[in-house]
């Protein structure tokens, strides 16, 4: 039943990675590992007998060494990481060749047995410390965690148990208690192990969702989306504490230029740069979007109108600087409006905002404008 399951499982992986993006890695591999794990358990019920014939058993644990391994390197891929092949190959080649000596050369089951277990738990600690090391902190990746941790712990078992209790203790084709529970679990196990990692690759695959949703693909700032979250988080601050917000509108000036001159491509890279220089100008609380083309919009918590144009004039001073990439300089043109009252809302302030931008831009581009402050009675405006 359980090999029934885990082949379904395996269906379950590869279809996650057909339809998750690219950037979860590591589902082949997991849906490969496992079903080399139930092609490994068929091969198993094939061993028969007291006596073991040496082609199944040895295909057998081939095969499930590998797919084990396989997981290993779809662990690694998930988090990121160059996948070891080298350990990977290593532990297959050295535990194929300690089985195959202790089947055919000098054949003892409870120290093959003791081998096989132990490769395989150091294929399971190792997940446990990568888990442990590069998992975010967050539930599914205590669950993976916590199920990796107990499955590293029954192969250990199943090891130590060979080499001290005899291997019919340790012998799954026997009747036994020991056999029952081990089976039961470790079929269980990898069960509930391809269900943890399913839960870290669905998490992974919802904060990805909510990054896309709420990030511009080409500079990762803000997108408008974005911006309109921050902007109501940061307008119910400034209502509990009344504080004032400032937002400054920025154009880059005569871009389409810069694109007819050295391409969009270089564009594009102007774009990513712009929003990386104004980045670097803003504090941690502050937040920068892209709202589409060359316009860029900046929000400043707390702030007030004399420090929202000291951070102007400063983006604009770092377009300014010449360049050691062959990237083109480019001046922009900003609007900068203060809001003083909850009560004004974001297309209030936008609008502010991009009328002091046009003005910038009618007057000569390359300049800072200040928006009128917004016209709401007087018992709205902050003390
Ligand atoms: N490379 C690149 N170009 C873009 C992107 N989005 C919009 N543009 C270009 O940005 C240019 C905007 O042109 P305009 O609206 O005329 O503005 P401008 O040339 O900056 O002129 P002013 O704003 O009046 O100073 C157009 O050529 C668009 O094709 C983008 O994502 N990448």
């Amino acid at each position: 039943m359980s090999t029934v399951m885990c082949g379904a499982m395996s269906i379950v992986l590869f279809s996650a990675w057909r339809s998750f993006p690219a950037e979860i890695g590591g589902l082949r591999e997991w849906g490969m590992g496992l079903l080399l794990m139930v092609a490994g358990t068929v091969l198993l019920a094939l061993r028969g007998g007291t006596v073991p014939r040496p082609l199944p058993v040895l295909s057998m644990n081939a095969v499930l060494l590998w797919g084990i391994g396989l997981s290993l390197i779809g662990t690694e891929k998930f988090y990121g990481l160059r996948p070891s092949w080298r350990l990977f190959h290593g532990i297959w080649l050295v535990g194929m060749a300690a089985i195959a000596w202790w089947l055919l050369v000098w054949p003892d089951f409870p120290v093959r047995v003791a081998v096989f277990s132990t490769l395989v738990s150091v294929i399971y600690w190792r997940q446990v410390w990568l888990i442990a090391r590069h998992g975010e902190r967050q539930f599914p990746t205590l669950l993976f965690g916590m199920l990796m941790l107990a499955q590293a712990l029954v192969v250990a078992t199943r090891g130590v148990l060979a080499l001290f209790a005899g291997g019919t203790s340790v012998d799954l084709l026997r009747p036994g208690t020991f056999q029952n529970v081990y089976l039961a679990i470790s079929s269980f196990m990898v069960l509930m192990l391809v269900v943890g990692f399913l839960t870290v690759a669905t998490r992974r695959l919802q904060t990805i969702l909510e990054l896309r949703s709420t990030r511009d693909p080409l500079t990762q700032v803000l997108n408008r989306r974005g911006f309109a979250d921050v902007y109501a988080r940061e307008r119910a601050l400034m209502q509990r504490e009344r504080r004032a917000i400032s937002l400054i509108s920025i154009d880059l000036d005569h871009f389409k230029s810069i694109n007819d001159r050295y391409g969009h491509a270089t564009g594009d890279r102007v774009l990513v740069h712009v929003a990386e220089v104004i980045g670097k100008v803003l504090r941690a609380s502050d937040h920068v979007a892209r709202f589409g083309g060359e316009e860029f919009v900046v929000l400043l918590p707390d702030t007030g109108m004399e420090r929202a144009c000291s951070v102007a004039e400063r983006i604009q001073d770092v377009l300014r600087e010449p360049r050691q990439d062959g990237l083109p300089a480019c001046t922009a043109s900003i609007g900068v409006a203060c809001q003083l009252s909850a009560e004004e809302d974001l297309d209030g302030i936008l609008l502010r905002a991009d009328g002091a931008l046009y003005r910038a831009k009618a007057l000569g581009r390359d300049r800072i404008e200040v928006a009128e402050p917004a016209s709401l009675p007087p018992r709205a405006a902050l003390g």
